[in-house]
């Protein structure tokens, strides 16, 4: 389909493009990639009447330690995660889930920044950053602010950012010497959004007792959600094969899959039992290497 007619404007800075937004109100929309955006328009789910291109915006596009955190710049496109050295060495998590996003056409252009601020739960990188814990920067007409990830996503495309925010980085606890972190979905074909997702993220202390864990789920309920019983039941302890099968057991109760194209509920509860206790195990093995 045809998307309905809109006006271009492309920003050149921060401040050029939240003044545009705050003077075109909300039927502004951005753009980074525009490989969610644009679907959506094309299906008449989205009919901005603007777009303010961002994608342009110099120094938002950036993988770097500083101090005790990971800083990933907004507008870093998902090809240049996969292959940063940064990422692949510490944080392979990301490259579990970058290869099985899309295609390489759209990991080209489609951004770090675009997949969280959508607000979709079937996009993978919402799950990893309630896994790694990620606060979300963003800059408004009001300055700049910190949003943790769990106060991020309020519901169905729905976020915590005002229309005039702009994501600008995301902030992630640097990768310790005993974490580790995993994430897998099962889609029905290469390049599909997730019939359901798994990421972990666990933080071993000198003993191997779990000082913290992440598990988060991908398109398995209407808002990205973490599986707050089975990290409890995970935290302080040392993780044996049985807490990993209770882990795994909570997780398929907790999560609120619906039956649809992709697979009935009982399906989707059954993948998400078999894919935590599957990640969990890798996590735990890449933590201890
Ligand atoms: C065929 C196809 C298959 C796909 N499969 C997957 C998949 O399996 N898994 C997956 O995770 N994704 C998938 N995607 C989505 C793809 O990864 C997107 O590119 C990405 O999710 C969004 O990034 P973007 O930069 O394109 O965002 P855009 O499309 O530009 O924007 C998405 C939304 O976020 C807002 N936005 C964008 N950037 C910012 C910002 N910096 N600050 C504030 N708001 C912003 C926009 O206004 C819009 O509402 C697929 C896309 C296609 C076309």
């Amino acid at each position: 389909m045809i998307p309905a007619n809109f006006t271009y404007h492309k920003a050149s800075s921060l401040k050029d493009a939240i003044a545009l937004a705050e003077s075109l109100g909300e039927e502004a929309k951005y753009m980074s990639g525009g490989h969610s955006l644009l679907p959506m328009m094309k299906l008449r789910f989205a009919t901005p009447e603007h777009i303010i291109d961002i994608s342009k915006i110099q120094g938002l596009s950036f993988i770097k330690e500083e101090g005790d955190l990971l800083k990933i710049g907004a507008m870093t496109t998902q090809t240049e995660m996969e292959y940063s050295d940064l990422l692949r060495s510490k944080y392979p998590i990301f490259g579990d889930a970058i290869k099985l996003t899309a295609d390489p056409s759209v990991r080209n252009v489609g951004t770090l920044g675009g997949n969280i601020a959508h607000g979709d739960a079937a996009n993978d990188q919402p799950a990893l950053m309630l896994a790694m814990r990620a606060t979300v920067i963003a800059e408004g007409v009001d300055g700049q602010k910190s949003i943790p990830i769990d106060e991020f996503f309020h519901g169905f495309y729905m976020t915590a950012l005002e229309p005039t925010d702009i994501l600008v980085e995301i902030h992630i606890p640097k990768a310790s010497k005993h974490s580790g972190g995993a994430y897998h979905k099962v889609e029905r074909k290469v390049g599909d959004y997730a019939t359901a997702g798994v990421a972990v993220y666990v933080e071993l202390d000198d003993d191997g007792v779990c000082r913290e864990i992440g598990i988060a789920l991908t398109n398995v309920s209407a808002v990205p959600m973490r599986v707050d019983r089975a990290e409890e039941l995970l935290r302080g302890k040392k993780i044996t094969d049985d807490l990993i099968g209770q882990a795994g057991v909570f997780a398929s109760e907790d999560c609120e899959p619906t039956s649809d194209l992709r697979g009935s509920e009982a399906y989707k509860r059954s993948l998400v039992d078999t894919i935590t206790k599957r990640m969990l195990n890798k996590a735990l093995e890449r933590a201890r290497q």
